[in-house]
């Protein structure tokens, strides 16, 4: 019986199109001023720490730094610094309005029923924590967070690896059979899979011919009783 529901962002809960054509040019806008003005910040600070770290550049300068972070986000490399800095810029555009954080029609009913019906709802996104708060926290449709009792970002692994969905697991304490991992993304399906979860693959778009998890175009054909 599914106790847990485990959703992804981007293709699953809000449009691709709203992460890659309003966040990421937004944060792409504004990072060179963001780190000019804020580089002393401890949270700043911490988040491109994270980046010399990851790239083994100790010495790098921020202007180094700034030049990596342009060519991660050419990548979309899922680096746990620049999704950290990433989400510290968005902020500033949920507060002076200039985006809402994108839901499908079909998400906020979906999750209302199913915490109605005692399940334990949770985020997990290559996005970070706090920009997932952000998203949910000031979404087309208001501030939802209260619907989720926690939220997981690269933090806890990447989401291709399956040692990042045994940390969730542990986390929530449940065991993996009563966990059930929504994402449009196969490899991610693929890994949890791996780690013993129930997953269901959001098909918003083109369909996916190379996944093997079982296909739904929307949150309204889920039934988490039924699985
Ligand atoms: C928190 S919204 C921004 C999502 C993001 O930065 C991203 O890279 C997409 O990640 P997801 O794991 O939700 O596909
Ligand atoms: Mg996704």
């Amino acid at each position: 019986m599914i106790r847990a529901i485990v959703t992804d962002i981007e293709g699953t809960t809000s449009d691709i199109r709203f992460v890659h054509n309003i966040l990421f040019p937004y944060a792409r806008q504004h990072l060179a001023t963001f780190l000019r003005d804020q580089q002393q910040q401890p949270e700043v600070q911490a988040a491109l720490q994270a980046v010399r770290d990851e790239v083994d550049q100790p010495q790098a300068d921020l202007s180094t730094l700034t030049q990596i972070l342009f060519s991660f986000m050419d990548q979309d490399r899922k680096s746990t610094g620049l999704k950290a800095l990433q989400g510290m810029i968005w902020r500033d555009g949920y507060l002076n309005g200039s985006f809402t954080g994108h839901l499908y029609p079909d998400v906020l009913p979906a999750l209302t029923a199913w915490q109605a019906q005692g399940l334990k709802l949770y985020v997990y996104s290559s996005g970070s924590v706090a920009a997932q708060k952000l998203l949910f926290g000031y979404s087309d449709e208001g501030d939802i967070t209260g619907l989720f009792s926690g939220y997981f970002d690269t933090h806890v692994g990447a989401k291709r690896d399956v040692a990042a969905y045994h940390a969730i697991a542990a986390q929530t304490g449940l065991p993996a059979e009563q966990l059930l991992f929504l994402s449009d993304i196969h490899q991610e399906l693929d890994a949890a899979a791996q780690a013993g979860w129930h997953t269901l693959q959001l098909i918003r778009g083109e369909a996916d011919g190379e996944s093997r998890h079982r296909q739904v175009t929307d949150f309204s054909e889920i039934k988490p009783e039924s699985i």
